[in-house]
């Protein structure tokens, strides 16, 4: 039997993250994914099965663990590790439990095995990690013993001896370890075991990846290896957000842009019978003339709404109008500019000038009754609504609307009617989240400006948690001295502060801000006004969609680059462009001058956004550029 069979992992991600501002350490973007799925792949190959254990945010473990499970704790209030482990025992399937902690990507491969070869060596009940490690501001002093003991091996067995030691009240990891026989086992490689227990932490791990084999940039600086791609942001927060679960029930006519709760299945054909595609004559395709022609004698009239209902004769027809119902025993229309001849009642009709069964339409070919005729989840539209009206339905389930609250952060921000003082800036951004957020159909907060001080802006966040679904602020994400949006955000709640390979729209916060029973997920958005916006489409437009309930994504075409463009690889750029029609009738587009992400000018210029993806470099005129139209996104 293979040491790997008798082992399950158990990655303990219970903690309270205290000293990264309360965050959930385990889901902290970390080389373009978290740190939770950089321990579990070291962690999978050496075992049998895994668990996690986790107290918060536990969809998002689920999607980490995928098929494993997540385990919360069985006992109350963050209790540590202990408790962690007391629902792994609980749950191990196979004879050892092998631990790791959430913020330590870097353990040894091989360390099930060295472990195990010293319980069994020692014939201990559990094996534990030690390293031996200096003081890094006293170079010259001895070396010390550190013990690690969310890095062990352990019997299932114990789970007794564990609950008998909870019941006591006591909660210490080491504390256990005393009442059992613990077999320890040395590592040389201290910094294997080290783990993330700050955000300053993570970016220092983040910043000291090998470099990645990245094109030659074109121009300028070197693409920033540490800058999470914008796939992957995109993919961090798509995991994190759930739709929301509440729906009503709307008259057709108020259900335009809303997001259909449930599948609408049509209760009857559509078209309800067979009818005509043609005003003309319907007859049996079975007496149509094999050569020569032939005369029909018209013995009626169908009319839409007013059936014919005597089945011809060979040799009859029914004169028919467009969507009557095809009268009994015919099978084919034709329509009356293909007759060779017309006289009174009889009609001629010269061969081959149709087929039998042609210009039916069928019962049931549009929609048949039972099935779905349109799915939950979609977007409703104009022709939506024309699709369920066509199934006689005239209310439907939809998801609740969102509520959104927006405000801007900044001392220079001025808004409308004030006065613009040396150093000031109108507040636009509040105006382009305005517009956005009510295109998506969110019922909108506007919270006003917000100024650069700390009570101000934590009042803002918990206010916005307590009324909104969402929150969405603008600038104060970067690194500027006088942001103190950062520290509240981190203070408030479970938020990550991404630098993204992308421009505009390099700072983003995501995450989400707890105020007392209430929480709602943050999008800090940068400040520059271009980049508020390309931020909003490409991360809290999904986002909000996907927390609508809906997964539509945005469609890029393709048009030819009307001029050379550059372009640094290792970084995705959203251009500014006009897209036309060429004279030899192709789509061809231009950028709108100037790129800033300040020249909010470009934005309102432009007809779309040219699409420089991750990997690509400079773009000759000429060739062919992915482009997303505003058209589509709005
Ligand atoms: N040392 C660094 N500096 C900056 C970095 C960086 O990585 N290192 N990133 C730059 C990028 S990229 C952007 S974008 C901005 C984002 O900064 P913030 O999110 O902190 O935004 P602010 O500093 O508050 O404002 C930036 C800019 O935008 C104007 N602004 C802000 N809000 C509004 C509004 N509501 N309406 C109109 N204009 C607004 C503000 O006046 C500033 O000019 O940081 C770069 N710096
Ligand atoms: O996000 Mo900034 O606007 O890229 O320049
Ligand atoms: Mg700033």
């Amino acid at each position: 039997m293979s040491l790997k069979s008798k082992v399950t992992g158990l990655i303990l991600a219970g903690g309270r993250g205290t000293r990264m501002g309360r965050v959930d350490k385990g889901l902290q973007p970390f080389r373009g994914a978290t740190l939770a799925s950089h321990v579990l792949a070291r962690l999978a190959p050496q075992v049998a099965t895994v668990a996690i254990n986790a107290n918060r945010n536990l969809p998002q473990y689920q999607a980490v663990a995928g098929a494993s499970p997540v385990l919360p704790d069985y006992l109350d209030g963050f209790a540590g590790p202990l408790a962690g482990l007391q629902v792994g025992l609980q749950f191990c399937p196979t004879e050892l439990l092998l631990t790791a902690p959430c913020d330590s990507p870097f353990f040894p491969a091989d360390l099930a095995e060295r472990l195990y070869a010293a319980l069994q060596a020692e014939d201990a009940d559990l094996a534990m990690a030690i390293t031996m490690e200096r003081d890094p501001a006293q170079a010259d002093a001895a070396p010390f013993r550190q013990a690690h003991p969310v890095f062990s091996l352990l019997k299932a067995s114990v789970l007794p001896a564990l609950e008998a030691y909870l019941d006591t009240g006591a909660r210490r990891m080491e504390g256990f370890y005393k009442t059992l026989k613990v077999a320890e086992v040395l590592f040389d490689d201290a910094a294997a075991f080290s783990n993330i227990n700050t955000l300053e932490d993570l970016q220092h791990h983040e910043r000291n990846v090998p470099a990645a084999p990245v094109a030659p940039p074109s121009v300028g600086r070197a693409a920033d290896p540490a800058a999470l791609p914008v796939e992957e942001a995109q993919r961090l927060i798509c995991e994190r957000i759930t739709p929301v679960e509440a729906s009503e029930t709307l008259p057709l006519l108020n259900a335009l842009d809303r997001v259909l709760a449930t599948d609408i299945i049509s209760p009857i054909n559509v078209p309800a019978y067979d009818n005509s595609a043609m005003d003309g004559y319907a007859l049996r395709g079975a007496d149509l003339p094999g050569e020569g022609a032939r005369s029909f004698n018209v013995i009626g009239v169908a009319y839409a709404g007013h059936p014919f209902t005597q089945a011809p004769q060979p040799g009859e027809c029914i004169r028919i109008m467009t969507g009557a119902a095809i009268p009994p025993g015919c099978d084919t229309v034709l329509p009356q500019e293909l007759t060779a001849a017309i006289d009174g009642d009889t009609v001629t009709i010269a061969h081959d000038v149709i087929r039998a069964g042609a210009n039916l339409r069928r019962a049931g070919e549009d929609l048949p009754a039972g099935g779905i005729a349109i799915g939950a989840g979609k977007l409703l539209r104009p022709a939506d609504l024309g699709l369920i009206a066509s199934l006689g339905i005239g209310e439907v389930v939809v998801k609740r609307k969102l509520k959104v609250a927006f405000f801007s952060t900044g001392d220079e921000l001025r808004s409308l009617g004030e006065k613009l003082e040396q150093g000031c800036v109108y507040d636009s951004n509040r105006y382009t989240l305005f517009g956005m957020l009510t295109r998506l159909g969110c019922e909108v907060i506007d919270m006003g400006v917000v100024r650069d001080d700390p009570q101000a802006l934590e009042a803002a966040l918990r206010t916005a948690a307590h009324q909104a679904d969402a929150i969405i602020t603008s600038g104060g994400v970067s690194e500027g001295a006088a942001d103190y949006t950062r520290d509240i955000m981190a203070l408030l709640g479970d938020v990550a502060f991404w630098k993204l390979a992308m421009r505009p729209g390099r700072p983003l916060a995501f995450g989400k801000v707890q105020s007392g029973p209430d929480s709602a997920w943050l999008f800090g958005l940068p400040g520059n006004p271009v980049a508020v916006m390309v931020s909003f489409y490409m991360f809290a437009r999904p986002a909000l969609l996907r927390m609508m309930g809906s997964e539509a994504k945005l469609q890029t075409v393709q048009a030819r680059t009307a001029s050379n463009i550059r372009k640094r690889p290792g970084r995705t750029e959203y251009q500014r462009g006009i897209v036309s029609t060429a004279a030899d009738g192709t789509a061809q587009v231009r950028l709108t001058g100037a790129q800033g992400s300040g020249i909010l000018s470009s934005m309102s210029e432009g007809n779309c956004i040219v699409v420089l993806h991750h990997a690509q470099g400079d773009v000759a005129a000429g060739q062919i550029v992915d482009i997303l139209l505003f058209d589509g996104l709005t």
